[in-house]
């Protein structure tokens, strides 16, 4: 069966207006394909994270669309995390802005009525783990080269506690203790071990699975999966909507202290020698 069927893709021309770093596909009359596109490493910048708030906001709208399949076009990366250029030498402001686009994007994919599923097709580190980890299922391309996982603590920064809430709803409180203290990037395998992700398949296959999956959860009747995804997430979800703001003081303060800087910095350089 051909779920990605380009002949429907007028139906979703109307979410793609103004959105230049995501195309949504619609793959049947009720699920859609939402395909990251910033090169070289789809990180996720203050521009993008808008986009995408506003992409989720009308699909959420639309009854008819009941699935999302979030991916990536970029060979070998589904999120390189959060756009340090967009937390290094810039304006407290800028910061806070960033930090408030973050918050919207965990807000509105954790909490959507829409079923998601991750079709994660290569390395998914830091918030990229985090965008996987707000979807329903989890699938990943079965290459020992990938990674995923929560590694702030390498970068010198600190998890906020939503991170820390999504990784334990997860994995469970052990296995977040671990994780994030050390900041470990897991390979697929490692991943499928600890529940990070929810399976392994070659690479070819990650976006056919993940249709096939989308097939059986949408089997299940809307409202009483909604209800129990909410009941699930609920407490998570009201801890950070009712502190917002403090947390987004909290970023601001920290990501501006020059200790912080410099080691963003130096990450970044890493970064750069490494690829020489
Ligand atoms: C209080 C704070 C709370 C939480 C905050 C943050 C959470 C985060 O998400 S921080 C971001 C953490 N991300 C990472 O640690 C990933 C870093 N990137 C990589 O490991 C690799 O790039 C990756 C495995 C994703 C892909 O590897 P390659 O395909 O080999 O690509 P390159 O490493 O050559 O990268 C190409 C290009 O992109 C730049 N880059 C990579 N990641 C980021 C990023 N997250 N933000 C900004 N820029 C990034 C990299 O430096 C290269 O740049 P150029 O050298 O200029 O080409």
């Amino acid at each position: 069966m051909n779920y990605i069927n380009a002949g429907d893709r007028s139906g979703c021309l109307s979410f793609l207006s103004g959105i230049t770093n995501l195309s949504l596909i619609q793959c049947d009359l009720s699920c859609f394909l939402a395909q990251q596109s910033l090169p070289p490493v789809n990180s996720l910048s203050l521009e993008f994270l808008t986009d995408v708030c506003i992409a989720l906001e009308k699909l959420e709208m639309d009854k008819s669309c009941r699935g999302l399949v979030v991916t990536s076009s970029q060979p070998k990366v589904f999120s390189a995390g959060l756009d340090i250029l967009d937390m290094y030498g810039k304006s407290p402001e800028h910061c806070a802005e960033f930090w408030k686009a973050v918050q919207e994007m965990w807000l509105k994919f954790y909490g959507s009525n829409m079923i998601t599923i991750a079709a994660v097709n290569g390395s998914s580190p830091a918030g990229g783990c985090l965008l996987s980890m707000t979807c329903d299922y989890r699938i990943m391309a079965d290459n020992p080269r990938y990674s995923i996982g929560l590694n702030e603590t390498k970068l010198g920064i600190v998890a906020p506690f939503w991170f820390k809430d999504t990784m334990v709803n997860t994995v469970g409180h052990r296995a977040t203790e671990m994780a994030l203290q050390l900041g470990l990037l897991y390979s697929p395998a490692e991943a499928l071990k600890i529940g990070l992700v929810d399976q392994l398949v070659h690479e070819d296959q990650v976006l056919t699975t993940a249709t096939e999956t989308m097939t059986k959860w949408l089997a299940i009747p809307d409202h009483a999966r909604q209800l129990t995804k909410s009941m699930m997430r609920k407490p998570t979800i009201d801890k950070l909507a009712a502190n917002r703001e403090a947390d987004v003081n909290n970023f601001v303060k920290f990501i501006t202290k020059d200790s912080i800087q410099k080691s963003l910095g130096m990450y970044l350089e890493m970064l750069k020698r490494r690829k020489a």
